[in-house]
Formats: C-alpha cells, structure tokens, sequence
C-alpha cells in the first residue's frame, strides 16, 4: 500500500499495479477497471456472468477495462452495491471515463441535435431555450428517469410523487403547446414566461420524454392528458374548463382520449360507441379499445354518434362527450408488447352517464374536434419517436466503438460503418425536416396549420416511424444477441426494436399518413398546370 489520499468524498487508498497483481486468486481477487480497484473476493460466486470468468489468467489481478466494457454498460460500476467493491485507485493512473454530470449534454457525434453542439448554430434556438433545454435535460434524469426504469419493469402507473413533480414544473400544461391554458403559470421555475414559450421548447419536452429509452412509461408520462385535454380547452364549456383543466394539469385527476375502437381504428366515422339523450344528461352505450392512460384515467373524452340507425357514413350525429369515472365504465388492461405502464385499455360505457353540459363542440361536428387534435398529437409522436431514435444512434456509436470483435473495435468493419452511415443520415434528415415543420407551427394559426401543414404531418410521420424500424433493424444487427436481451448492454435497442411499431401505429397508421399527404398535395394542384 502506498499512500491514503483524500479522494471526492472518501477516503481512498492507492495500489500499484504490481500488487493488484498478487490478488488473483478465489478468496483473494482484485481487479481493476479504469483505474480503479475492486477486491471481488466475495462478489465473484454471486457474480451474473458466472465466477470462472473473473478468475480467468487474463483478469485476475489484472487490468480488465477493455474486457469489462465489451460486456457490461458503465452504470453497472455506478450502482451502491457494485460501487462499494472499490477499495482504491491505481497508482499514477487516473480515471478515464466519468458519467455526465446531471443536464450535461452527451460529447457523443449525433447523439444531441445539432443545435446542442458546441460551436454549431441554428436559427430557431436561442439562449433561452438552451437554458429551458438544461433544466429539462437535469429533471428528467434526476426525477422521471428513475421512476421511468422502475415502472417500465413492474408495469405500475407512473408514481404520483413524480406527477406532482411534473406538475410543479407545469410540464404537462406545456406538453398541450403555448395557449391560454400557460396564462399565470411558472414554467419550469420561471426560467421562461407563458409568453415566450413557444413550440421549441415544447419540442424540447418531448425530446427529454422520447429519451427515456422506455416507451411503455413514455406514453405512461401522461400523454392521455396531451391529446384528452385539448378537446376540453378547444371546445368545453366556461364551466366545464373551470372544474377540470386546473384538475388535470394539477395531476389530481387523469384523463384521456377515447376514439379507437376494436370496430373502428383509422376510419375514426366508423365507430359504434352511441349516445342518447335522456333529459340533461348522454347516456353513452359501447366500447373502446387501446385507450392510453385509460385504465387509471378519472376522465374520459369520448368520441360517440348519437345518430343510431343512420348510415355510417353520416356525420351528423358525430358528438365527442367528457365522461368521468363511474361505475357504469370499467376499464380492462390490454397487454401489448410495451409495458402496461402506458395504461393502454378496453373501456366499456354500459349506459354511462354525463351531463349534456359537457359536450365538447355541438352535436355534428364531432369529426371536427377529433381532427383538429390529431395534427398536434401527430407532431408530438414525432418528436418523441425521433428523439428516442437518436437515442439509439447514440448506443449504437457506442457499442461499436466499445466492443471488440476479431481484435478490433466492431466500427473496424466497413459494413457497420455502412449501417451507422445510414442510421445518423435518417436522423438528421428527420430533425431537419421536424425543426422546419416546427417553426411554421410558431408562425401560423392552427387554422392555417390544418390547411398549409397537415398533409406535410403525416409525410413527416410516416418518414420518422418508418426510419425508425429501419434504424431498428440496423441496432438489433450491430448489438446482436444483446439487441434482443431485455436487460444488459442491449437493453435500449431491445426496447425500442420491440416497441417500434407503436409510432407506426398510433396517431395515425402510416401508411394512412402518407397517404393523407399525398390526397392534400393532390387537393392543391393548380388546375392551369401541365407538363
Ligand atoms: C466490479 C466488477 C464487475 C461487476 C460489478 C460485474 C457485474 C456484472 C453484472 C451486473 C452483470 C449482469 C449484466 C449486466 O447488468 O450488465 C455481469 C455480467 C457479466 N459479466 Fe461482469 N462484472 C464485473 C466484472 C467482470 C469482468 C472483469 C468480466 C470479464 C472479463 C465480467 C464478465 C461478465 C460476463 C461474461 C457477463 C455476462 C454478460 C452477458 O450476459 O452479456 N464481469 N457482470
């Protein structure tokens, strides 16, 4: 031993390689991993990757960095009861790879938007919204990720604790977008007023919430509430907004969007939920089917035809009502393949009740309240499905820069340069695209959102969630058989290869999407126009 030295916080002893080197044997094992050394002695039965392993010739004793980070993600060393195993430092040698401070940005090429990058510039950020970037960047970390890993495990709703912390922030106020619903509020400490918030900084939530890595919890972070609520800001009465906005976004009670049906999904006219008046009050028979937040929502924006026995192609009776909870509705958990976390349910209205009072635009217009959500709600998944995209560029840059295969860093391969090629210019090329779709949404009115924008929505969704699977695809190749293991070094791509599909799907299939761009650009073909 040759010194004892006061290191961040403990006390730390120093060793010089040369005695580590006595410590190779079972009851007696030290290793060292950046610097630093780890008596293993007793961890090595209860070890996961088995005890033969540590004990190996190559290990034992021995300076084992390279091989450690080929097999084990760095918060494994960072974990209390992995992190207690260290018993000093080596000698001379200083620490090499150090986690980010909380809010710190990733160093990692492509791992942020460009607009985060030391020394690149971008016309629609401005220091305002890197500061908002950075306290969101810290909260999400300290606060939602930790709840996020836990509840995409056990499946549980997400913990109030952490929705009263949101909603101190006034984040799920913000998610809905700038608007009268802000007036008054704190955002996220005062960093901006209401009135400066604009749809960057609500790009910036999102991207903080698609980063996650864990997408069950991702629709689990309320996102019921980011496209129930609306209808009720939109189209609800005085009263109406009075009583439940301040329930909602105080995190009292939750709501959410109830159109899908297992008779209708993308032909939202076709729906068989039916309301009928019964004095003051709908009385609402039928079901619903993958309800987000639906299985602990205390609200329920439910869209119903009141015009039984009418063709199904009339939309005269076409109403959307807020229900609230009551004994008449139950709410049954649907396993899918992400975690029952997001509270995707089938809801049955068995004669439920609500007051005339509560519905959300007149009786007829139904289909318009519906549709002016979905370009919002469009908008929204995209930006968390590319941000969860670039996510996996991050892991995949790591990994095959980390891994050592046939004696050479994995990127040593011109195939998985290819790949990663591929999966950085997918991303890039969304992030533009979304930025440019983002700043005219600060610059029109949502009328003129739905006219001028809506088509290049879903173009933009169906590009993002279909290079998503690609990018997919490309991670499970590079990561292997970890890409399909649910925890370990693969364990984000694993997520996200499995969960995928969700932004396909929800919001609008894609195939729909692009579709709907394409009928909007047709719209608008000048007549007096030919080859
Ligand atoms: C302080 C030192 C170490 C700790 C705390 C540790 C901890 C762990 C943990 C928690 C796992 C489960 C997988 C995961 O969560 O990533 C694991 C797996 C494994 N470890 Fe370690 N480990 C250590 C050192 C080493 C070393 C030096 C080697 C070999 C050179 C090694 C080889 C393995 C292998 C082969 C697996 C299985 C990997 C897989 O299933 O993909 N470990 N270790």
């Amino acid at each position: 031993m040759l010194e004892t030295h006061k290191s961040t916080s403990a006390v730390k002893t120093t060793f010089t390689v040369e005695e580590v080197a006595q410590h190779n044997k079972p009851g007696d094992l030290w290793i060292i991993i950046d610097a630093k050394v780890y008596d293993v002695s007793k961890f090595v039965n209860l070890h996961p990757g088995g005890a033969g392993v540590l004990l190996a010739k190559n290990v034992a004793g021995k300076d084992a960095t390279e091989a450690f980070f080929g097999l084990h993600r760095h918060e494994v060393l960072l974990k209390p009861q992995y992190a207690r195993l260290q018993i000093g430092t080596v000698h001379g040698q200083e620490e090499i790879i150090k986690p980010l401070a909380p809010g710190q940005p990733s160093p990692v090429p492509y791992a942020e938007p460009a607009w985060l990058n030391p020394g690149f510039h971008s016309p629609y950020y401005n220091d305002k919204h890197r500061d908002f970037q950075r306290a969101v960047r810290k909260f999400f970390e300290e606060v939602v990720y930790p709840d996020a890993v836990r509840h995409e495990e056990d499946g549980k709703r997400i913990s109030q604790e952490v929705v009263d912390k949101l909603c101190e922030m006034n984040i799920p106020a913000m998610r809905i977008g700038p608007g009268k619903h802000l007036k008054g509020r704190t955002l996220m400490g005062g960093i901006i007023t209401p009135e400066e918030f604009d749809h960057f900084h609500e790009l910036i939530i999102n991207f903080e919430v698609g980063r996650l890595g864990t997408r069950g919890y991702v629709d689990g972070l309320l996102a019921g509430e980011v496209i129930g609520l609306p209808p009720v800001l939109n189209f609800g009465s005085p009263e109406l907004q009075a009583k439940v906005v301040p329930e909602v976004l105080s995190g009292k009670k939750f709501i959410c969007l109830a159109i899908s049906e297992a008779f209708a999904g993308s032909d939202v006219g076709g729906l068989q939920t039916y309301a009928e008046r019964d004095g003051d009050e709908w009385v609402i028979t039928g079901t619903k089917k993958w309800i987000t937040n639906g299985t602990f929502a205390d609200y329920f924006t439910v869209a119903c035809r009141s015009d039984h026995g009418t063709p199904p192609d009339t939309q005269n009776g076409y109403v959307v009502i807020l229900v609230p909870r009551q004994d008449a509705i139950s709410t049954k958990s649907i396993k899918t393949a992400y975690s029952s976390t997001a509270g995707t349910s089938y809801v049955t209205f068995d004669g439920a009740r609500a007051p005339v009072a509560n519905t959300l635009g007149k009786v007829g217009n139904g289909m318009q309240v519906v549709l002016s959500n979905f370009n919002h709600e469009r908008w929204m998944i995209v930006c968390t499905s590319l941000s969860a995209q670039r996510r996996i560029v991050e892991e995949c840059l790591k990994w095959t820069t980390q891994r050592v295969a046939f004696g050479k860093p994995l990127h040593a391969q011109p195939v998985v340069r290819a790949r990663l090629a591929n999966m950085i210019a997918r991303v890039e090329a969304g992030q533009n695209w979304l930025e440019f779709v983002t700043y005219q949404m600060n610059n029109m009115s949502y009328q003129e959102q739905s006219d001028k924008i809506a088509g290049t929505i879903g173009l933009l969704k169906q590009y993002i969630t279909r290079t998503g699977r690609e990018t997919a695809e490309d991670a499970t190749l590079l990561f292997g058989g970890r890409g399909i293991t649910a925890s370990g070094m693969g364990k984000l791509i694993e997520n996200y290869h499995r969960t995928s599909p969700y932004d396909a799907i929800l919001g609008g299939s894609e195939d729909v999407l692009g579709d709907l761009g394409v009928r909007q650009a047709i719209k608008k073909m000048p007549k007096d126009i030919r080859l």
